[in-house]
């Protein structure tokens, strides 16, 4: 049975009283915190640096921390945010040098790496990297803000990424980040995601446990349960 995996993005939290608000999105039931680091540069915005993880941390929150990074260099920041208190690092494959090094350095740092693809970026970037991935991110919206409108292409996308990874024989996760709502995650799950990031589907509503609650039924009238 598919295991699903609901990641609320802080990026649509309350910054003034973050501890709070992701102890309350936990409390909810979701599974994991997801960090959108973006510099201003990779992406046209900018948010926040490995010592917001760190004081996540320090505040007592132990769910894992998935860290999309939307930035270049990467090097610089895996290891920040690995220090920091990241479990999962994810990175942009054009945004990096050296793909195998960042992953290898993921690795080294103790953390769970996975490459992120835009709805425009190509596939062939999963050539030779499937044995150091723990997911592969698509993104459903060109990254850089939350709050955007689903794309709906890249359902597609996401079949094809199922599909790469039902062939490598490995257990790699299928994230996808940008526009996931209550009405979009079960085709979303049918199309082969299993971890579903979702900023203000979750934090725009004053019932976090009200949402989640209604992803997960969602979720388990999907064709793939
Ligand atoms: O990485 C990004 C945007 O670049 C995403 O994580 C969004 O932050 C998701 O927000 P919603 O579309 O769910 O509001």
């Amino acid at each position: 049975m598919t295991t699903f995996t609901i990641a609320p993005s802080i990026l649509s939290a309350d910054f003034a009283r973050l501890g709070e608000d992701v102890e309350k999105v936990l409390a909810a039931g979701a599974d994991i915190i997801h960090f959108d680091v973006m510099d201003n540069h990779y992406v046209p915005n900018l948010t926040f640096g490995p010592m917001i993880c760190q004081a996540l941390r320090d505040y007592g929150i132990t769910a894992p921390i998935d860290v999309h990074l939307m930035v270049k260099p990467v090097n610089d920041l895996i290891e920040q945010f690995a220090d920091a208190g990241a479990t999962y690092i994810s990175f942009h494959p054009e945004a990096s040098e050296h793909i195998d090094r960042s992953l290898q350095l993921i690795a080294d740092k103790g953390c769970k790496a996975g490459l992120v693809f835009n709805p425009a970026t190509p596939l062939h970037y999963l050539d030779h990297v499937m044995d150091r991935l723990h997911h592969i991110l698509v993104m459903s919206v060109n990254p850089g803000f939350g709050g955007q409108s689903f794309i709906h292409s890249t359902l597609d996308k996401l079949r094809l990424v199922r599909q790469r990874v039902r062939e490598s024989g490995r257990d790699i996760r299928i994230e996808i980040d940008g526009g996931v709502k209550v009405d979009n995650i079960r085709a979303i799950a049918d199309a082969g995601a299993d971890m579903f990031v979702a900023g203000s589907a979750i934090f725009n509503q004053p019932d976090y446990k009200h949402v989640i609650d209604q992803m997960r039924k969602e979720l388990a009238a999907s064709k793939a349960c």
